[in-house]
Parts: C-alpha cells; structure tokens; sequence
C-alpha cells in the first residue's frame, strides 16, 4: 500500500484551541505526522509526494465561497492590522440570520466555522490544501487500479462541511477522495468513519445523497464533540434517506463492544454493494488518547484492519484524528499492516 505524503502540512502550527472552554495549546500538532510517517516507513510502506490537482476539484464538495475564504483569510487578518493564529469568536445562532456574510474578518471566521478549537495561521490554506492533493492522489490510485492507497493527512478533514470548518478541519479530505472516486467512474462509494468522533461535515456533505453512504462509529455526541450531530436517528434526507447511519457509543467502550458495532456496520456495507471505500481513519479510538474515551488498546487495530479488508473493496484510507502522539504512529501502521495481511 502507498502511502501518500507532504511536508506542507508544517506550515499549520502554532496557536491555541478552547477545548471544552478552556484555552489551551492545541493537540493537533505537526509531531502527530511525523511520528506517523516514521512507524509507516519503518514499517517499510513506500512513501510518495501527492500529485497537482485543479483548484476546482476542491469544487466537488466544497462551496466556491467557502473555498475563496479559506485561501484570503489570513491575508484579511493581517490587513486588519493582527497577527499570530486567529479564532472565530462570535457565530449565527438560532434566530440570527445565515443568508449574509458580514464584511469583518472576525465575522466572517465565525460564518464560516462552529467551533473556537480550529486556529488558522499563515501557512494553514498551504497545509490543508497539500492534504487534500495527498488524498486525491490516494483515490487517484485506486481509481486507476490499486487496491488500496493510504493519504497522511494533517490537519485532518472529516469535521470540514460543505462551507464550515471546525474540530481541527477545513477541507474534507475523505468526502474528496470519495467525490473523486464517484468522478471515475465508481458508481458507488462508502465512506466508513472509524475515528473516535462523529464525521458531521461527511454527513453533511453526501447527506442528501443515494451514491455515497456514510457510516460513522463514534463517541456519543450526547456527551463528545461534535455534539450536535452524529445522532442514530439521522438517516439522511431526500434521495439519500437511508445512505446514512450513525452508531454512537458511550464513554469507556472496549473492543468488543466496538468489534459488534462494527460487524454490523460492515454487513450494512455488504447490502449497499458499493464499488469502492474510503475509511476515515481516526486512531483517537486509543486508550490513551487525551481527548478521546474510547479504550481501544494497541493490539485491536490489527484486527480493525483485518475486518476491514475482509469486504475485498478497493480502499482508501485518509488520516483523521490521534493524539497519543507517542503512539498515533504504530497504532496507524498496525491498521494498514492488518489490512495487507488480509487483503
Ligand atoms: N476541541 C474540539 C475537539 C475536536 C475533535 C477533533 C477530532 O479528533 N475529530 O475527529
Ligand atoms: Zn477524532
């Protein structure tokens, strides 16, 4: 499996997050990639640079304004006279209006977000978009004929919707590679959310859709970011009522509690009879993890490879969340290595 790769990601460093109310350094730093790139070549996977992409595949599920905003936002913020990492501070509640976009760069980074947990800096559009080139790359070889690829994305982009960023998210690597693998010629795609919090912004993006299914496994919104969405009782809406199913779970779920969820989430997978699966590959399921209460251990994600390759579908896997950095790295190899051992 080849895993893809930039070192653009760098440029997104720096600043704070208020993470359950309280201001503090972000856990979504750049020490997470490389522990992760140094386990994979460790574990002798080949490591390529991701290809060019047009800025309008970003198109395919993002909004254009949303996707202008992202690449002028710090350049607005610096014209404001600031300087350093910038959080949104103010947000359209209920009864405030969304049909207008203030002009004020503070402003205009609560419109397009819903969290104070996702500072942009300089060099964030640079990251995020060298992210999202390494997922497409990712669905480009499969389309093409691999049977799996792996993007070493970070940020990670599962939180992103089709206009909104949040959780640490601003482009949705996974609803990419799916789009993409949709524009090849792949009639159906699943995409399968293993990370420890619900893919709202995947949800939100195929939510009206019969062609991708999204299945997510997650800590219960009830208790865990996002908190509002990721409910079992969302099946989607329109075309795509029945292409969505969420199963949360409570805090302190083990593997094979998890094992279970699982099974069930893939046989819904085997009725849906897709072409191909991106797997939003979230590793904050660990035990450890520090913001995360999930109690997953080392030894299961093996396994969670194994099951995953037991579907026989041309797979792409996208990095998502982890934070035990120590451990972020070995326990993402062992997904792929227990994947190619089945596969
Ligand atoms: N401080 C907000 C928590 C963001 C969760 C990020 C994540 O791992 N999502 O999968
Ligand atoms: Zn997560």
């Amino acid at each position: 499996m080849k895993v893809i790769y930039s070192d653009k990601h760098q440029a997104h460093q720096g600043g704070m997050e208020l993470h359950r109310g309280e201001l503090v350094p972000c856990y979504e730093m750049p020490s997470r990639a490389q522990f992760m790139l140094d386990a994979l070549r460790q574990a002798g996977f080949p490591i390529l640079p991701p290809r060019d992409f047009a800025p309008e595949q970003l198109e395919r599920v993002h909004s254009a304004d949303y996707l202008q905003f992202l690449r002028t936002a710090y350049s607005q913020w610096q014209a404001a006279g600031k300087s350093g990492f910038m959080l949104p501070s103010a947000f359209p509640a209920r009864g405030q209006r969304q049909d207008k976009i203030p002009t004020g760069i503070h402003a205009k980074l609560g419109y397009y977000s819903y969290d104070a947990s996702t500072p942009m800096v300089a060099g964030t559009w640079q990251a995020v978009e060298a992210g999202a080139h390494c997922a497409l790359t990712a669905a480009a070889l499969v389309a093409e004929g691999e049977q799996s690829a792996y993007a070493l994305c970070r940020p990670p982009g599962h939180h992103a919707g089709y206009a909104t960023f949040g959780g640490y998210c601003f482009l949705n690597n996974a609803a990419l590679a799916a789009q993409y693998l949709r524009d090849q010629g792949k009639r159906k795609v699943v995409v399968l959310d293993v990370d420890y919090h619900h893919g709202n912004g995947t949800q939100d993006i195929f939510w009206q859709r019969d062609d991708v299914l999204t299945i997510s496994i997650h800590g219960d919104p009830a208790t865990e970011y996002p908190f509002f969405l990721g409910y079992a009782d969302e099946h989607g809406e329109g075309a795509g009522l029945g292409y969505c199913h969420n199963f949360p779970l409570p805090a302190g779920t083990d593997w094979p509690t998890y094992q279970q969820v699982l099974l069930k989430a893939l046989q819904l997978i085997k009725d849906f009879n897709p072409d191909a699966m991106v797997v939003s590959l979230g590793v904050d399921t660990f035990e450890d993890d520090p913001i995360s209460a999930f109690k997953l251990k080392a030894g299961h994600y093996p396994l969670l490879g194994a099951h995953i390759a037991s579907l026989g579908l041309p797979t792409v896997f996208i990095q998502e969340g982890g934070y035990a950095v120590a451990e972020v790295g070995q326990n993402v190899a062992a997904v792929l290595q227990g994947f190619e051992q089945t596969a």
